[in-house]
Parts: C-alpha cells; sequence; structure tokens
C-alpha cells in the first residue's frame, strides 16, 4: 500500500469516524433483503422486550408501596391462614403474579430474540460471502496478484463473519433506545434535570470510546498486510502442501521464529492501545458513576423529607440505576456502532472495485468457425508495477487449423503470450486481433469458452476425479460419458483405474479418503479438461513437464490427432514434442527471434539449432 494511504488511515478524523455512519443504511438494507421474516420478527419481539423493564419495575413500585400499606393497617394478625382469610392479600398476590409473568415473558422472548439473531446472522453471513465470491470472480487477474486487493479482499472477508456482533449491536441499540423513552417518559414527572444530569456525565465516557475505537480501527487497518503475513506464516508452516518441503529442510524453526517476531511486534501494539484504553476508561466511567450518585442522593432526601413513598424511592433508584446503565450501552454502544461502521467500509469498497477487462456495450459474436485464426500486431505488455516488458513488439499469425509451438528460455513471454491471447490482460502496446477484429470487440465470456488452456501451474482441485476433469466443461459435470472420453485421451483414464473408487474416487490428501497422485499423474487428469472443452483453440502451455518422456510424446500425438481441424498452442521445452508442431515460434526476451518448421529452424542454425543441440547431447 501506497505509504500515504497508511499514514492518511492511521488517525481517522471525526468527520471520518461519523461519515461511516452512511454505511448503516445500506448494512440493513442487506440484512432486510437476507430474510424479510426474519428481520420484522427481531424488530417486532424486541419493541416488545423493550417496555417490559419499566413495567416491571412499574410493578415493583406497586408491591412495595402495598407492603408498606399492609404493614401500616396493624391489623395484629401473624398466621398466614388469618391474613389469607381476611381477603387483604389478595391485591399483593395479584401484583406478584403479574410480575412474575413479565418475568416469565421478558426471559422467553429474549430467547427467541437470540434465535432470531442467530439464525439471521448466519443467512446474512453465508449471503456476505456468495456476494463476495460472485463480485470476485468478475474482478480481473492483474486485480488479484495486486497485493493491496489481497489486503482488501482479506478485510473484506473478515468483514463477511465480524459484522455480525454489528447487527445484534445495532438492533439491542433500538431496543434500547426504545427503554430508555419509557423509562424516561416515568421520570420526567419526578426529576426532569437529573435525567439531564446522568446524560452530560456520561458524555466524557462515550467521547473516550468513540475515540479508541477509531485508534483500534486504524491499527488493524495498518496491519493488514503484516496480518496476512501471519496468516501466511501460520499456513506455511501446517499444512498439507507444504509439509514435506518444510520437513526435509527443516523450516519449522525459522517460519516459527517469523511468526513470533512477527505476532510479538503486533501485539505490543495492541496492548499498548488496550492499556491506554482501559485506563482512560475507567477514568470516564468514573463520572459517569458520580452523576448516579448524586441523583441516588438526592432522591433519598425528597423521600426523607415526605416527597416521595418508598415504592417511588426503589422505582426511581431503581429507574435511575437502569437509565444510567442503558444510556451508558447506548453511547458507548453508538461509538462502536461508528467504530464498526468503520469496518464495513472494508466490505463495501472491496464491492466497489470494478474489473477492467470486460466485454465492450456492443460486442461482436465469435466467429464460429473462426477462419484466418489470431494475429499479434506489435504486441508490448508489462506487467502491473514492473519495469521490464515481459513481451514487447510481439508480431507473429496463429492461424486458423494450425498447430503452433512455442519454444524459449524460462522468462522469454510465452506464458504472457497465452494469457494475453486469453484476454486475462490486455496489451498496452499494439493489438491481438481475431479474423481482423480486436479481441476487444468480442465478447469476454464467449470468447473465453472458445479457448481452452491448462497452465503449467494447474490447479489440483481436491474434488473427484471425474469432477476435476469436468472443470473443463463444468456444465456438463454430469456426463459421464464425455468425461470418460476426455480422460481417455488424455491418457488419464488408465490413473483413474487404478483408484480405490474410480472416476468417483476424492483426489489430493486435504479431505477425508483423499487419495493423492504423483505430478505426472496429476497433469495427465489435468489435460483431460482440455478435452471437456468445445474451445476452438486448445493451448498447452506446459503442463506436461512432469511426465515421462514417452507420456508426453503420446500426450502430444493424441493432442496433435485429436486437435485437427482445431487451433492449437503448444509449450514444451522437449523437442521431441515441439517438432510435432506444424509451425514453431522461437520467443526470446519477449519478442519473435525466429519462427519455422522443425527442420527449417535446424537448417537456419540459430537459437533453436543450439538448443537443440544442447538437449540432443545430453542422450547421446
Ligand atoms: N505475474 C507476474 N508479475 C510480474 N512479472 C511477471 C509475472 N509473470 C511473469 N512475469 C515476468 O514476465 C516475463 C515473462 O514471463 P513468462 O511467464 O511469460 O515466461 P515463460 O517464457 O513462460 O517462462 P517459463 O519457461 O519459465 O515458463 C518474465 O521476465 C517474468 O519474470
Amino acid at each position: 500500500m501506497p505509504d500515504t494511504a497508511r499514514t492518511r488511515r492511521t488517525s481517522p478524523s471525526v468527520r471520518e469516524r461519523f461519515d461511516a455512519l452512511r454505511n448503516l443504511p445500506p448494512f440493513l438494507r442487506q440484512i432486510w433483503q437476507t430474510s424479510r421474516g426474519l428481520t420484522l420478527a427481531t424488530a417486532g419481539l424486541r419493541l416488545l422486550r423493550a417496555v417490559l423493564p419499566v413495567a416491571m419495575l412499574y410493578v415493583g413500585k406497586l408491591i412495595i408501596d402495598e407492603v408498606v400499606r399492609l404493614v401500616g393497617l396493624e391489623t395484629g394478625q401473624t398466621s398466614l391462614t388469618a391474613w389469607w382469610e381476611s381477603g387483604l392479600l389478595s391485591p399483593l398476590l395479584g401484583l406478584l403474579a403479574l410480575e412474575f409473568g413479565l418475568a416469565v415473558l421478558s426471559d422467553v422472548l429474549g430467547r427467541i430474540v437470540s434465535l432470531v439473531d442467530q439464525l439471521l446472522s448466519e443467512l446474512f453471513t453465508n449471503a456476505t460471502s456468495v456476494r463476495l465470491m460472485e463480485h470476485a470472480a468478475t474482478l480481473d487477474l492483474e486485480d488479484f496478484e495486486d497485493s493491496e486487493l489481497q489486503d482488501r479482499l482479506d478485510r473484506a472477508r473478515r468483514q463477511t463473519m465480524g459484522r455480525m456482533t454489528l447487527m445484534g449491536q445495532l438492533f439491542g441499540q433500538a431496543q434500547d433506545a426504545v427503554t430508555i423513552v419509557a423509562f424516561a417518559a416515568g421520570l420526567v414527572v419526578y426529576a426532569p434535570w437529573l435525567m439531564a444530569l446522568l446524560a452530560i456525565a456520561l458524555i466524557p465516557a462515550f467521547l473516550g470510546e468513540a475515540h479508541f475505537n477509531a485508534l483500534n480501527y486504524s491499527l488493524n487497518f495498518s496491519w493488514t498486510p503484516e496480518r496476512r503475513e501471519l496468516e501466511y506464516f501460520k499456513q506455511t508452516g501446517a499444512s498439507v502442501e507444504t509439509a514435506k518441503e518444510v520437513k526435509i529442510f527443516g523450516l519449522h524453526p525459522f517460519l516459527i521464529a517469523r511468526f513470533r517476531d512477527l505476532s510479538a511486534k503486533f501485539y505490543a501494539a495492541n496492548r499498548a492501545l488496550a492499556l491506554r484504553r482501559a485506563g482512560w476508561g475507567s477514568l470516564l466511567t468514573m463520572l459517569g458513576t458520580l452523576g448516579y450518585y448524586v441523583a441516588y442522593g438526592y432522591i433519598a432526601w425528597r423521600t426523607v423529607r415526605g416527597d416521595f413513598s418508598i415504592g417511588d424511592l426503589t422505582f426511581l433508584a431503581g429507574s435511575f440505576l437502569r437509565l444510567r446503565q442503558l444510556l451508558e450501552g447506548l453511547l458507548v454502544g453508538f461509538s462502536q456502532v461508528a467504530g464498526q461502521a468503520l469496518y464495513l467500509d472494508d466490505l463495501f469498497s472491496f464491492f466497489e472495485i470494478q474489473p477492467e477487462i470486460v466485454s465492450p456495450a456492443n460486442p461482436r459474436p465469435v466467429p464460429v468457425p473462426m477462419r484466418e485464426g489470431f494475429v499479434f500486431e506489435d504486441v508490448g505488455f508489462r506487467y502491473p508495477g514492473a519495469e521490464r516488458w515481459a513481451v514487447r513488439h510481439l508480431s507473429f499469425e496463429l492461424r486458423a487449423g494450425e498447430v503452433l509451438a512455442l519454444v524459449g528460455e524460462n522468462g522469454a513471454g510465452k506464458t504472457t503470450l497465452v494469457k494475453l491471447l486469453a484476454r486475462l490482460y490486455d496489451p498496452d502496446e499494439g493489438r491481438i486481433l481475431l479474423d481482423g477484429h480486436d479481441l476487444r470487440d468480442y465478447d469476454l465470456d464467449e470468447l473465453r469458452a472458445q479457448i481452452g488452456v491448462i497452465f503449467q501451474d494447474f490447479v489440483r482441485y481436491h474434488l473427484t476425479a471425474a469432477e476435476n476433469i469436468a472443470v473443463g466443461r463444468i456444465e456438463a459435470r454430469d456426463d459421464r460419458d464425455r468425461i470418460v472420453a476426455a480422460a481417455q485421451r488424455a491418457l488419464a483414464d488408465e490413473v483413474i483405474a487404478k483408484l480405490p473408487n474410480g472416476y468417483d474416487q476424492v483426489i489430493g490428501k486435504r479431505f477425508r479418503n483423499g487419495v493423492d497422485l504423483s505430478g505426472g499423474e496429476w497433469q495427465k487428469v489435468a489435460i483431460a479438461r482440455a478435452y471437456m472443452r468445445d474451445a476452438q483453440l486448445l493451448i498447452l502451455d506446459e503442463p506436461t513437464a512432469a511426465l515421462d518422456a514417452r507420456s508426453e510424446f503420446e500426450v502430444f500425438q493424441r493432442f496433435k490427432e485429436l486437435s485437427a481441424g482445431r487451433t492449437a498452442v503448444l509449450i514444451s521445452h522437449r523437442f521431441s514434442s515441439v517438432r510435432m508442431a506444424d509451425r514453431i515460434l522461437v520467443l526470446a526476451n519477449g519478442s519473435v527471434e525466429a519462427a519455422g518448421t522443425h527442420e527449417e529452424l535446424l537448417a537456419a542454425g540459430g537459437r533453436y539449432a543450439e538448443l537443440f543441440e544442447l538437449q540432443a547431447a545430453g542422450y547421446r
């Protein structure tokens, strides 16, 4: 992240803090959209529950007044039966029963409210996760390689889970506000200015909370990259994927030390803030408490003077206590809500990122079949943030129906060329044409549907063997015949035949019953994905590196036969495979150095002949 953004964020201004509250309406809207029924239920029940405390306290006052009245009767009776038979106890019993009923109702409502909230929050978390995945799917590859986006994605991901407390808090606040109004309505009659005193005494605590919440957010925000690093060390230190190498190289101490260092720094920063918060918090809360006891003393005095009954005293004292707690909760809670709303920025700002590689407004249909093929015209491309051009002045033709091989040393630009062809990136210079029109003029989804690429770092899905092949055309995942045919073409069927559950075997070690494959076996399964597709252009970007020489030869032989009528690009460092292509492009430093058939290139005696000789010499 640029330094300016980071420093700006270390201390959000008061305005920024309150600005964040604008996130609440869309947040509430999303909750409402998640489930109208549950939202209405929680709102309704909370409203009902909000007025119960006042009612209970008031009935409590009536009970005490009634007891005082009965004491004052001086009937001289001491046995319960005598009292009972006199009928004098009936009003008291009625009041007690009413109080009991209210208490039970309050408990039951409380339970139902938490149940509803729990269900609603789970639904909301799931819905937000789905939205997150959906939005991430629209973003450019470039976005994903950007570490700032990864930070944002990371924060957004945390928000899908973390914001549920906000929902509960927000609803709780609304409920408390109603209760406060109810209490206040009762109290205003007795001592209006005492209420003002209570409220004023709480303001310092409120401001303190707001301040520290914002500091906390800033701390978390500015530490996002480090927190991702921490997550990375934890993952690397303890996961199936890395266990083998970490063990062999004895990396545990190194990884643990890195984690310790970083986490100790984060802890120190957190602790410093927590300590300051605790110190100031206690001091400011004390002011609030002082306000309460001044009010209490005043009411006690008025009772002694005979202005209030004992029942009034308990009602008032109780009301003030509750009111203080509620006001404090509301003010502190409000600053927390404002603090949490800052975090919502992360979620919403992630949703605001828009992809740059998109279909044009009026896309032209992708030609099926294509007639001429692809033309690269002086194409240049630099990875975001890189100084070097990955490819530059790249010009060549990929004719419809031909099998073209790309050779070149590491970093020559082969994979970049493929990514440009599939429009994972757009060129910075020049253009790429398909049948005479810029790739950018076509519909993006249609274009990608016509291109099948298996990359060298293809994904090993921890799914069944059949699904691992079906990802090449996920709509056809239930078409077993098609999957088996694709597997046969890629020589993957022999691999799958050896699995305990055949095509339904989960592969990869991550899940229960998963069976792992060898590197070459994984590659065969991945190559089968290419045959699942009805794509007009098939590209194998070195997914064969782990295949033994015979398998690679066979795979490419079949690939060539089966690509008859299709356009194909293959990338390999093995000349036995490369020579099968109709035409070979030699790339060096991001542009075409030579092109021709195997024989032509050998005869020309350039880099191709040199590399071929080097490899051939190894076998002599
Ligand atoms: N995601 C990326 N971000 C920045 N630079 C990159 C990225 N991917 C590749 N490069 C750089 O672009 C140049 C071309 O890389 P490319 O992957 O196209 O080479 P290649 O010919 O496929 O190499 P190999 O034979 O090793 O697979 C290299 O200099 C590489 O360092």
